[in-house]
């Protein structure tokens, strides 16, 4: 049974769970996102002090719509209904849910008819975001109206004891007062403490890795990158000397990364690093494919074979350190989730795995873990780079992988940050790279025809990486960088900015 305060979330796929998620963390209450068919059971074993249903596409009524276990209402646990999680808990506890007459999607006025609980303290209206096609009609026995907007009468409801619902959603910032009405239910209605920082979090990862691993032996993937080196300095904190951190130079990183990686490490950290050179054995692999999720696949078991190569060198090594996040967990898919794109370290990995995995760092997005890295103490030239894919400038590279083309992109991928930084922009972005195309087109360079190769120029903003917007650059920066390419880089005569967001792109290319 786990004692630490926690909250499950029960995802019935919607859009917003992972946000959901975020606002109850920063509340400072550890919390879980699990599948709506995890069994009452196993929910009880979490010991969580509240519950709450996620939205949901589905409606209700319609054959297969997912439903949890009723029982999970006998367990006296204070439960939050979000939109489809409103309408199946007043569902299930025999109340009606139609298709509504009028459908709300987006800002609404809401209008509290009793502060009972969720809307403790708050004025007696307010906006709130809506999304929804259906509707209560009839409350379950027992319950009883909380508040309304215009189109939808029942807008928050309870059942005067432990079950709240809401058909707007809280956890968007356009709800006003969305995190009050959170607070109210996890403070006040379900009495969390909210005593789950960064530094509790560190603790009982370290007393979790240390209890794991005993003296035995663990490896560490290090890229250099924000994760593993958290990761890293999280397990070193616990196991010491025990732990040997492994580099992979796969010949497709950027311009300077292997030695600059090395050196931070050797200079900053004493901790054990073996830097290994394994560009050959990628690219022999990579050789001739083009297909984006089978470039991923033979990366993540490539890295793997590397992995178990040096362990037998070092003797019997039983784990594996990896700076596994809860946004590449999501997009490689899970029992509620579609398959996005497999990211290496977990889609990608072999079914025959011979380490066991340690992945302190599976319940947190990019931002949460710079928090526990400056805690660590870990240098800010570290804890604010730019994330880089573990398949790296393989799936920026559309199509065959060639040492030629990945020299192209190399050039153009350092004029880029060498811009941006000059710019002063790099802090403020999520993320900016260069793409090498494979497309070629026709220009004129010094009276001659050219046929060359088109780079792509991607800069997004994001606050965990799930969604993104691209980046407003201003236009004398992206002028000097498509000068500078066309005019530095040899077999590249054309340059595009990608102005896609996420969705319906995702960061990456590939
Ligand atoms: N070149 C590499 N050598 C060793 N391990 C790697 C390498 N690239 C990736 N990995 C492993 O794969 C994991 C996932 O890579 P990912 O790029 O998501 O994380 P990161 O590199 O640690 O951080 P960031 O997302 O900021 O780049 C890493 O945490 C690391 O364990
Ligand atoms: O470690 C990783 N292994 C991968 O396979 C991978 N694919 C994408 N990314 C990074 O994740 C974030 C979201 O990327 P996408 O919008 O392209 O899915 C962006 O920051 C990407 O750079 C990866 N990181
Ligand atoms: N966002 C939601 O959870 C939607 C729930 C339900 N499908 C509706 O349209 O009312
Ligand atoms: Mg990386």
């Amino acid at each position: 049974m786990d004692l630490r305060e926690s909250v499950i979330i029960l995802d019935f796929g919607g859009q917003y769970s992972q946000l959901i998620a975020r606002r109850v963390r920063e509340s400072q209450i550890y919390c879980e996102i699990l599948s709506y068919k995890t069994p009452v059971e196993d929910i009880m074993r979490k010991n969580p002090r509240a519950i709450i249903f996620s939205g949901g596409p589905a409606s209700v009524y319609s054959e297969n719509a997912p439903a949890c276990d009723k029982r999970i209402f006998e367990l006296g646990i204070p439960i939050l209904g979000i939109c489809y999680g409103m309408q199946l808990m007043c569902h299930l506890l025999g109340g009606k849910v139609k298709r509504a007459g009028v459908r709300e999607y987006g800002r609404a006025r809401l209008y509290v008819e009793e502060e009972d609980g969720i809307f403790y303290g708050l004025e007696d209206n307010f906006d709130v975001w809506m999304s929804h096609g259906d509707s209560i009609e009839v409350l379950p026995p027992g319950f009883k109206t909380l508040a309304r907007t215009e189109n939808t009468p029942h807008a928050a409801v309870s059942n005067g004891k432990n079950l709240f619902g809401v058909q707007f959603h809280p956890e968007v910032v356009h709800t006003t007062r969305g995190r009050e009405i959170l607070n109210n239910f996890l403070f006040g209605v379900a009495g969390c403490k909210g005593t789950w920082t960064m530094k509790a979090f560190i603790d009982e990862q370290v007393e979790k890795i240390k209890e794991r691993v005993k003296d035995k032996k663990a490896l560490c993937a290090l890229s250099g990158g924000v994760d593993s080196s958290v990761a890293a300095v999280l397990t070193h904190k616990a196991v010491g000397d025990n732990l040997v951190c492994i580099f992979v130079d796969h010949g497709l990183l950027r311009k300077n990364e292997a030695e600059n990686v090395v050196k931070i490490f050797k200079e900053k950290f004493n901790i054990n690093l073996i830097a290994v050179d394994a560009k050959e054995r990628f690219l022999k692999r990579l050789k001739g494919v083009t297909e984006p999720e089978q470039k991923r696949k033979i990366i993540g078991e490539e890295f793997i074979k590397v992995f178990e190569d040096e362990a037998k060198k070092l003797g019997s090594i039983d784990f594996l350190v990896q700076g596994t996040l809860y946004p590449d967990v999501i997009e490689s898919g899970t029992e509620t989730a579609a398959v996005i794109k497999s990211h290496h370290n977990v889609g990608g990995l072999p079914k025959d795995l011979k380490f066991e995995l340690i992945e302190p760092l599976r319940d947190l997005f990019k931002d949460e873990v710079r928090k526990v890295g400056l805690k660590l103490g870990l240098p800010e030239e570290i804890i604010f780079r730019h994330p880089f894919p573990g398949p790296g400038l393989a799936i920026r590279v559309i199509g065959e992988v060639t040492e030629e083309k990945l020299n192209i992109l190399r050039e153009a991928d350092a004029i880029v940050m060498e811009e941006m930084k000059k710019a002063g922009l790099y802090k403020d972005l999520w993320q900016a790279f260069a793409v090498l195309t494979d497309i070629k087109s026709v220009g004129v360079m010094g009276d001659e025809r050219t046929y060359s190769y088109t780079v792509a120029v991607r800069a997004v903003n994001s606050e965990d990486g799930m969604t993104a917007d691209w980046a407003r650059l201003p236009y004398d920066v992206l002028d000097r960088i498509s000068a500078r390419i066309v005019n530095e880089v040899w077999g590249v005569n054309r340059v595009v900015y990608d102005i896609t967001s996420k969705p319906p792109a995702t960061i990456e290319w590939e």
